[in-house]
């Protein structure tokens, strides 16, 4: 288990963000954290990182407490925040360098560290800018050059804060192969938060959903989808005219639609819902106190 949180609990003065947060990840996972602005997903990171002291509960990460981890401990760790603002003066190849030598010491035969600078360079595209100036890169070069700076030591876990806000779409599809390399070849474990639902659907093995100050949701993407929406939208068109119909068994019913008019259906569709209509329906249903513990126990 590389993380393991049970029954986190965050104060921040007299109020309370985090009321029992639980759960794990595994090594190679990617694991997407989602959940309303103001839900409590940085807070829970930085205290996996061992950047903030949690009121209460039980963290282990790497099988460490990380209020006690220590630089070896540390250095299995890759970090990447909603946003970094130092470092304008150095250059991009100069300063992954300098960063990497950092993680020299942490090499082992099963994972030499650092990451080759020009390796990484090219990993994250960022070959054109090497030699430029950090204060000079856009906002989505700088992002890139964040997630480098990230993943120099080779981590075991890379920690993910918001990733690809601000990337282009080509940049944004470029990183997710990237994410998909580290976690496939490199054994990295991913934890990430993310606004954006289709990311989350297309990256992670799970999706844990954060709201309240608890995980009102753990499974696939699939899992999540089948356990809120169970129903599936048919359209299709008949002597002319468009029909929807909303139903469990879409195999069945187009089965049956078929059966019943052999010729004559045209233009048919499947929908099932996507993780934003489940993400959306998990999270109101939440509000309004519907969700309940057996519900979030089934997933
Ligand atoms: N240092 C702090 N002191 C007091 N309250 C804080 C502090 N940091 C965060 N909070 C509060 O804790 C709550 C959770 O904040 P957090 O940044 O963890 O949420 P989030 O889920 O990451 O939000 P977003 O999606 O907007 O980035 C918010 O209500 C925020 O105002």
């Amino acid at each position: 288990m590389v993380i393991d949180v049970r029954d986190l609990r965050m104060r921040y003065g007299t109020v309370d963000v985090l009321h029992g947060v639980d759960f794990t990840a595994e090594r190679g996972e990617v694991v997407a954290l989602l959940g309303p602005n103001g839900a409590g997903k940085t807070t829970t990171i930085e205290i996996l990182e061992g950047f903030r002291m949690p009121s209460a509960g039980q963290v282990r990460v790497l099988g460490v407490d990380p209020a006690k981890g220590d630089e070896l401990w540390r250095a299995k760790l890759g970090v990447v925040l909603q946003s970094w603002r130092d470092h304008a003066r150095w250059k991009v190849r100069e300063l992954l360098d300098h960063l990497g030598r950092y993680y020299a010491p942490y090499s082992t035969p099963d994972r030499v560290r650092p990451f080759d600078t020009d390796a990484l360079i090219r990993t994250v595209g960022l070959e054109e800018h090497a030699h430029k100036k950090i204060g000079k890169l856009s906002g989505g070069q700088r992002r890139r050059l964040d997630v480098a700076i990230g993943i120099v030591g080779k981590p075991e876990l890379l920690f993910l804060d918001e990733p690809t806000a601000g990337f282009d779409p080509h940049a944004r599809r470029d990183f997710h192969d990237l994410v998909h390399r580290l976690s496939d070849l490199e054994g990295m474990t991913i934890l990430l938060t993310t606004h954006d639902l289709a990311e989350a659907e297309k990256l992670a093995d799970r999706i844990l959903v954060l709201a309240g100050g608890r995980i009102i949701a753990d499974g696939s993407p699939d899992q999540l989808s089948r356990q809120v929406a169970g129903q599936a939208e048919v359209r299709w068109t008949q002597a002319g005219q468009r029909h929807v119909h909303a139903t469990d068994d879409a195999t069945g019913f187009v089965r049956d639609l078929f059966a019943q008019h052999s010729r004559g259906i045209s233009e048919l569709e499947v929908r099932r819902s996507t993780l934003e209509d489940t993400y959306l329906t998990l999270v109101q249903r939440f509000e309004s106190g519907q969700a309940n513990e057996e519900e979030v126990a089934a997933l």
